[in-house]
């Protein structure tokens, strides 16, 4: 039983965004403690608020029967060596799995169990990545010059657990060291 009506999600399939729905935004303020470099962070702060990525929520309902779907467009930028990336979460139903398709760009998914098993999956244009139930999984545009662009759909009733990760973080950070995107131990992570 389900009160939607077959809809049609007007986005770009370059940029994700709508014609008409209107996106959350995650400017740079509403991310105060995500990024290891504290310091950078509050610089980057005070020069500005700068949009670091923006999503959309459709309104599907939370029931298990329902798919919940939208895009995301992470831009590009570090705050010190680190890439910008969403908050990153578990879902609130543990078990619920998440699938996400590259619209554009260059980034990728960082994954990680409760028992502290880490993957990292690479995306470009056409890749798509499977996140299984019980991997928090938190998206990183690895490019520094266009944004990193995904669709995604999960089930309706999964619900978003930031708790953990805004407490704990991540095990693991995409940082740049010469150039490139390195995988490196968070120095701040509080398991
Ligand atoms: O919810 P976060 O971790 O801030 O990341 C944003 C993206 O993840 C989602 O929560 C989907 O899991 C979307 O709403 C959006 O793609
Ligand atoms: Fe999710």
């Amino acid at each position: 039983m389900t009160d939607m009506t077959p809809t049609k999600f007007d986005f770009n399939t370059v940029t994700g965004l709508s014609k008409t729905a209107k996106p959350i935004a995650r400017p740079l303020s509403t991310l105060k403690g995500y990024f290891h470099d504290a310091a950078a962070f509050d610089a980057a702060l005070s020069a500005g608020d700068p949009l670091v990525y923006e999503y959309f929520d459709m309104g599907v309902p939370e029931t298990d029967g329902n798919v919940a779907y939208g895009t995301t467009s992470i831009k590009p930028g570090k705050i010190g060596d680190e890439y910008y990336m969403t908050k990153g979460h578990f879902h609130t139903v543990l078990d619920t799995a998440e699938v996400y398709y590259c619209l554009s760009g260059h980034g990728g998914m960082m994954m990680e169990t409760p028992e502290g098993k880490v993957e990292w999956r690479e995306m470009k244009t056409g890749d798509a990545v499977y996140v299984p139930g019980r991997w928090a999984h938190r998206s990183i545009n690895i490019s520094l010059t266009e944004p990193f662009v995904m669709f995604f759909a999960f089930p309706g009733h999964a619900g978003h657990d930031y708790g953990t990760i805004a407490t704990k973080g991540f095990r693991k950070l995409m940082v740049e060291r010469d150039g490139k995107p390195v995988m490196v131990d968070n120095p701040r992570w509080n398991g």
